[in-house]
């Protein structure tokens, strides 16, 4: 059964030339959809359609087979998690609270999270050796910090779609590899995850589909076999790529196809 479904999807912002025209794809449990594109072509603008944050000029987007106007924030919410690019909130809030408002969407009004909720929070800090930021203000953290704190928000309010918009862009290699494995493994057990990244190497290391933005107002949907060449990706990113396979590790890898000679201009 598809968990989300956009069929025919279009969209402009007012008095503005569409962003993106007819996008099409499904998402099913279990399933991994890597979005990559240049700067500027749509990539956050399709996820705020995803939330109903933005209403699309025409088209239609199915959640948990229910049409996504149907449905208030609050049961959007508990569907959908949304890890937004610009999640640097000037939030007094200490980590271990601003992690709580994850389960809003799951408490009745003026309901405080209890001793469940606590530990729900308190396991992923740990899971990510982060136990010790509990207490501190959210807005005091480092960008990176900032940014599992933000992931970690979106898993702690356990959606079956977990949407993330450039969730790697702060993150340390380390944290980026660890990562990468975690949503593998949470898709393994049945989440599927949307997200955004400029580096088709991320793509290759989660498998699953592709959304390629082209620069004509399309969002091509399909395998990273027919869609992450050389040649397409060259041409989206205007700028000559590398596209090889590394036997060592069994994937692909996209490069700029830069060397190190001194230049001659
Ligand atoms: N609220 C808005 N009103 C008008 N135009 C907007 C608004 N938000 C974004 N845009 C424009 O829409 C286009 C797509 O923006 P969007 O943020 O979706 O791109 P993106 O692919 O996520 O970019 P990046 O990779 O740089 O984050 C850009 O030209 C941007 O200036």
């Amino acid at each position: 059964m598809n968990l989300l479904s956009v069929n025919q999807l279009s969209f402009a912002y007012p008095g503005q030339v569409p962003i993106f025209k007819r996008v099409s794809f499904n998402i099913r449990a279990g399933e991994i959809l890597t979005l990559l594109g240049p700067n500027g072509v749509g990539k956050s603008t399709l996820l705020r359609c995803l939330l109903g944050l933005v209403p699309p000029a025409s088209g239609n987007i199915t959640l948990a087979s229910t049409p996504l106007d149907r449905l208030s924030r609050r049961e959007i919410a508990h569907h959908l998690a949304y890890v937004p690019q610009d999640y640097h909130a000037a939030s007094t809030l200490s980590v271990q609270d601003y992690l709580l408002t994850a389960r809003a969407a799951y408490l009745r009004p003026f309901q405080t999270p209890g001793p469940t909720e606590i530990a729900l929070v308190q396991h992923y800090l740990q899971r990510f050796r982060l136990a010790d930021l509990a207490t501190i203000p959210f807005a005091s953290l480092s960008g990176g910090q900032q940014q599992l704190i933000a992931i970690i928000h979106g898993l702690v309010q356990q959606p079956r779609v977990l949407v993330l918009d450039e969730p790697m862009a702060a993150l340390d290699l380390g944290r980026q590899a660890e990562l990468i494995t975690l949503f593998k493994k949470i898709a393994a057990k049945g989440m599927a995850i949307i997200l955004t990244t400029h580096l088709p190497d991320h793509a290759f290391m989660l498998g699953g589909q592709v959304g390629l933005f082209t620069n004509d107002q399309q969002v091509v949907v399909g395998s990273q076999d027919a869609l992450l060449t050389q040649e397409k990706l060259t041409a989206v990113y205007q700028t000559p790529l590398s596209v090889v396979y590394l036997p060592q590790l069994g994937r692909y890898t996209c490069q700029l196809a830069l060397s190190t000679n001194k230049s001659t201009d």
